[in-house]
C-alpha cells in the first residue's frame, strides 16, 4: 500500500519501522515524536499518530463514515465485513433507543447493592495485603455482569466468571503490539478463543432465556434494551455486543486502582473526599444518589481520568480513502492518538503534571478546546460512560471513608502502558476504620 505524500515521521528503515523504539517506551516514543515531528507523524507504513484535540476530534465525528473501530482481529466473534457490519448496526441501533450507559435512575436505585458487595469484598481481605488490580477488575465484572445481565434478578455469577476468564486472556494478548493472525496456533491466542467460546455459550443461553419473556416490559438491563431493538439483527449480535461490553470492567477496575494509589500519596486529597462520606453511607443504606451529590468525588475522578486515563491510547481503521490535516490516508491504515499525552500537553491545560482534583472546581472547564477525553467522543464514544462515573464515584468515596489504605508499593507498582494503562503489581492493605 503507498504511505500517503508528504507525511511527517518515520521514512521506513531497513525491515524495521518504529516499533522496536516504542516497545523500548511507549510514553516517551510518542512524547518524543509528537515534540520534534508534530502532530500528525507516521509511525509505520500502515499507522498514522495524530495528537491535535482538533484533529483527533474529526476522526471520532467522523467514525462510521470515514473511520471505523471495528477491524481488528478480536474485536468480534465474525471478522467478516457482514458480521461487523451487523454489530456496529446493533450498536447504533442501541444508541438510537437512548442507551448511554446504563440509565441514571437504574444505576442510583443499585448503588446499595454495589457499596454491599464492594465492602463485603474488602472486608473478607482482614486487613491481608491485596493485589490491587486484579481485585478491581473482578470486581467490576461482577458489578457489570450484574447491571448488563442481571436486572431480572438472574444469577449472572458463572457468566461473571467466565468473562474475567476472557478479559484477562484477551488483556494478555492485547499488551502485546505484535498483529497475531487468528489461525495461528499459539497458546495466548488459542486461550483467548477457548475462554471467549465459553463465556458466549453461557451468555446465548442467557439471552435465549430472555427472548422467551414477553416483549412489552420495561428495560431494566443492558440485554433488555439490546433485545428491545434487536428486531432483524441475528441474536449472535447482541450476543457478541454483551460480550464487549462486560470486557469493558477492566477500566473502571484501572481507575479504581489508580484511585488507590493516589489515595494513599496524597492525605490532603484523601481528607476531602472523607469530608464527602455522609453522603456515601446514605446511599449505602438506600438513598437514590447522582454523581453531582459528591463534587469533590466527582472532581477527584475527573482529575484521575486526566493523568491515568485507562483507555490511554485509541485507534480508528480507515475505512475508506480520504483526508486528515490534507494528507492522504488510505483504506485499511489505522489512525492512533493518546489521551494519556493529550491529557498532558501544556498547550491546553495548566500544570498538566500536577494531580489537583481542585481545577474542576470551577466555573469553567479547566483545559482548552477539546482536550478532555477519557470517554472518547462523537457516534462512538463510550457506551458505558454514566454507569462508571456513577460506581467510580461510588467506590472511591465508599474506599476512602469506610477504610484507612496503605499502599505496600507505590514506587515499585509502574505506570505500565498496555492495552490499558494500569498501576501493574500495586499491593495496598485495606484496615476498617468503623
Ligand atoms: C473508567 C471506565 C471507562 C473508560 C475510561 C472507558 C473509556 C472508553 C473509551 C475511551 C471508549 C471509546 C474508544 C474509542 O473511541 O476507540 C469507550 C468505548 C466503549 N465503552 Fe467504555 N470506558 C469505561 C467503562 C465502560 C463500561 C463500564 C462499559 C460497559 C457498560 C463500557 C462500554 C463501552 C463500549 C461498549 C464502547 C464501544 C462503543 C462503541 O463502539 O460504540 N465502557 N470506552
Amino acid at each position: 500500500m503507498a504511505a500517503p505524500k508528504g507525511m511527517p515521521g518515520s521514512v521506513q528503515r531497513l525491515l524495521a519501522d518504529d516499533t522496536y523504539d516504542y516497545e523500548c517506551d511507549r510514553l516517551g516514543f510518542i512524547a518524543r515524536r509528537q515534540r520534534i515531528v508534530g502532530d500528525v507523524f507516521r509511525f509505520s507504513t500502515s499507522t498514522v499518530v495524530v495528537s491535535h484535540p482538533e484533529l483527533i476530534h474529526h476522526v471520532f465525528l467522523r467514525t462510521n463514515t470515514d473511520f471505523r473501530t471495528e477491524g481488528g482481529l478480536f474485536s468480534g466473534i465474525r471478522t467478516t465485513r457482514d458480521g461487523q457490519e451487523r454489530i456496529t448496526e446493533s450498536i447504533m441501533a442501541a444508541r438510537r433507543k437512548g442507551w448511554r450507559g446504563v440509565s441514571r435512575s437504574v444505576c442510583a436505585t443499585r448503588g446499595a447493592d454495589f457499596l454491599d458487595v464492594l465492602d463485603t469484598l474488602i472486608r473478607g481481605f482482614s486487613g491481608r495485603p491485596v493485589e490491587v488490580l486484579p481485585t478491581m477488575k473482578k470486581f467490576f465484572t461482577f458489578a457489570l455482569a450484574d447491571q448488563c445481565l442481571g436486572g431480572r434478578g438472574e444469577n449472572v455469577t458463572s457468566i461473571a466468571e467466565a468473562y474475567d476468564a476472557s478479559a484477562n486472556a484477551n488483556l494478555r494478548l492485547m499488551n502485546s503490539s505484535l498483529s497475531l493472525p487468528s489461525w495461528l496456533p499459539l497458546p495466548i491466542v488459542l486461550q483467548v478463543k477457548k475462554t471467549r467460546r465459553q463465556a458466549m455459550s453461557l451468555l446465548e443461553r442467557h439471552v435465549a432465556a430472555r427472548l422467551a419473556l414477553p416483549v412489552d416490559r420495561p428495560a431494566l438491563d443492558l440485554l433488555d434494551v439490546l433485545v428491545a431493538c434487536h428486531g432483524p439483527f441475528l441474536d449472535t449480535a447482541v450476543v457478541v455486543r454483551l460480550l464487549d461490553v462486560v470486557l469493558r470492567a477492566s477500566q473502571p477496575g484501572a481507575a479504581v486502582a489508580w484511585a488507590v494509589r493516589q489515595l494513599a500519596l496524597r492525605p490532603d486529597h484523601l481528607e476531602k473526599v472523607r469530608a464527602e462520606g455522609i453522603v456515601v453511607r446514605e446511599v449505602r443504606r438506600g438513598r437514590s444518589f447522582e454523581a453531582s451529590d459528591l463534587p469533590y468525588t466527582t472532581a477527584y475522578l475527573n482529575e484521575l481520568l486526566r493523568v491515568y486515563p485507562p483507555t490511554w491510547l485509541m485507534g480508528r481503521w480507515v475505512h475508506r480513502d480520504t483526508t486528515l490535516s490534507g494528507f492522504d490516508l488510505h483504506r485499511g491504515e489505522q489512525v492512533m492518538f493518546s489521551a494519556y499525552h493529550l491529557h498532558r500537553d501544556p498547550r491546553w491545560w495548566d500544570n498538566p503534571d500536577e494531580f489537583r482534583p481542585e481545577r474542576w472546581l470551577g466555573q469553567d472547564r479547566p483545559y482548552a478546546g477539546r482536550a478532555y477525553i477519557p470517554f472518547g467522543a462523537g457516534p462512538r464514544h463510550c457506551f458505558g460512560n454514566q454507569l462508571s462515573i456513577t460506581h467510580l464515584t461510588l467506590a472511591i468515596a465508599w474506599l476512602a471513608d469506610a477504610y484507612d489504605i496503605e499502599v505496600l508499593n507505590s514506587a515499585a507498582a509502574r505506570e505500565v502502558p498496555g492495552a490499558l494503562l494500569t498501576p501493574r503489581g500495586l499491593k495496598a492493605r485495606f484496615r476498617p476504620r468503623r
